[in-house]
């Protein structure tokens, strides 16, 4: 691993060693081999780095897409094929959290669920009679002070009484800053994690976890997804400094191992993806479009190509020969190849006036096109 990402990735191993690494053993090796590479030891996750940087190794997304789609296969019942909860939806914003969960749906899961505000959820559900949309999150102005406690631990309870049975959680998409909504939010991200389901974290889930990243730190099934200012914020936060370009790979690798190995996928022209071990890009053409809501049909289809990443790991027994093998960066790099792919064919069709929804419209030929149905 050391030779392949090149002395970009040493020189932020070493400087990484105070959390991550226990062994002087290995310490030991990775000095020398610094010293063999002629570089120095730093102590600083934010030293800038001069050398020349290595391109991270594009994943195999086609192969992975194929590998991890489940078969259409006749004996199997409903909600085999994943149960996504996002949470997400407030006053301001209703149509983040229904991208993310109608592109579940698209894409193939079986049952797509949204817990937000009382107001978002009439507006949402509007929207599509496919989504089960459950009206239980408050905002501050909605209650008194008083009222506080008991209202938090009923949202909590309910969102509860759900938890096992899903697959995995979309914590943030249009779920907003209020600060009562949140604290509520943070249970439920602390439930999510005794019941070991995994959690995308998107959106305004990030300014959460950002602000308390002990909600995450150290959980294996957490993906983060930062776009440019979510990233920036994230490395402000968690390594002390700003974004070092010299240095991208470094620099993701630190942060993730910062925050105990979480997987991140960090969005932009290529995306890059890092459970601190690896670092992956996805950079298949997609569109020239930024339109808004993209990251959230991100954010919905990695959670569903996660959930089927870890039932294709679980069924093969211990015989996994897809690389890599750990299912949250699997389900990144199907879930950010997917989209990259229908935004393509969506911007073909409709050029400048290309949105989200058109986007979604192309997500079952794209993976019909890698996967074919039967
Ligand atoms: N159709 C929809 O419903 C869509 C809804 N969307 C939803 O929008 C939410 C925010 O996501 P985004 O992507 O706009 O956030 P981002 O790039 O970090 O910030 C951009 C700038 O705005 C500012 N800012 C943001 N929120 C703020 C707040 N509450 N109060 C004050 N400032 C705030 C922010 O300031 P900063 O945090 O840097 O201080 C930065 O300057 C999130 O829930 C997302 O899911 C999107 O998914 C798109 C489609
Ligand atoms: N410059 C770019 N070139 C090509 N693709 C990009 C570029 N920037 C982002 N993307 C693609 O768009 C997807 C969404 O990224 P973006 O940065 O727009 O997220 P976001 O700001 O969270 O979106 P949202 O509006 O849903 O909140 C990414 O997965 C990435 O593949
Ligand atoms: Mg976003």
């Amino acid at each position: 691993m050391f030779v392949k990402h090149g002395m970009s990735q040493l020189t932020s191993l070493s400087s990484a060693r105070n959390c991550t690494l226990s062994s002087s053993a290995v310490l030991r090796r990775q000095h020398f081999l610094i010293r063999s590479l002629g570089g120095g030891v730093h102590s600083n996750f934010c030293t800038q780095n001069r050398m020349q940087e290595t391109k991270p190794l594009e994943a195999d997304a086609e192969n992975i897409l194929r590998a991890i789609t489940p078969t259409l296969d006749p004996t199997r019942h409903k909600g085999q094929a994943g149960k996504i909860a996002v949470i997400g939806g407030c006053r301001e914003y209703t149509g983040a959290p229904y991208f993310a969960a109608i592109s579940a749906l698209k894409i193939g899961a079986d049952l797509s669920h949204v817990f937000c505000t009382k107001d978002a959820a009439p507006v949402i559900k509007s929207y599509s009679p496919e989504l089960i949309v459950h009206p239980i999150l408050e905002e501050s102005y909605s209650i008194g002070d008083g009222d506080k406690k008991y209202i938090s631990g009923k949202v909590v309870a309910e969102v509860d009484k759900w938890m096992e049975r899903f697959d995995c959680l979309v914590v943030g998409p249009g779920l907003g800053r209020d600060p009562f909504l949140l604290d509520c939010v943070s249970e439920i991200i602390k439930q999510a994690r005794q019941s070991n389901v995994p959690i995308v974290l998107d959106g305004d889930g990030l300014f959460l976890v950002t602000n308390s990243i002990d909600l995450v730190s150290g959980y294996p099934l957490a993906v983060l997804t930062p776009n440019v200012n979510e990233y920036k914020r994230l490395v402000q936060k968690v390594l002390n400094c700003e974004v070092n370009d010299q240095d991208t790979q470094g620099q993701l690798l630190s942060l993730s191992r910062r925050i105990g190995g979480v997987t991140i996928l960090r969005k932009g022209k290529s995306d890059l993806i890092t459970d601190g071990e690896i670092v992956k890009s996805v950079s298949i053409y997609g569109s020239p479009r930024r339109c808004g809501g993209q990251g959230d049909i991100l954010s919905g289809s990695v959670a569903v190509f996660l959930s089927w990443a870890r039932q294709y790991i679980l069924a093969a027994e211990g015989n996994v020969t897809l690389r890599p093998t750990n299912p949250t960066v699997l389900g990144c790099i199907a879930g950010s190849a997917l989209l990259r792919k229908a935004a393509s064919l969506a911007f073909e069709n409709r050029k400048r006036s290309t949105l989200t929804g058109d986007i979604i419209e192309y997500l079952g030929r794209s993976l019909e096109d890698i996967c074919p149905a039967y």
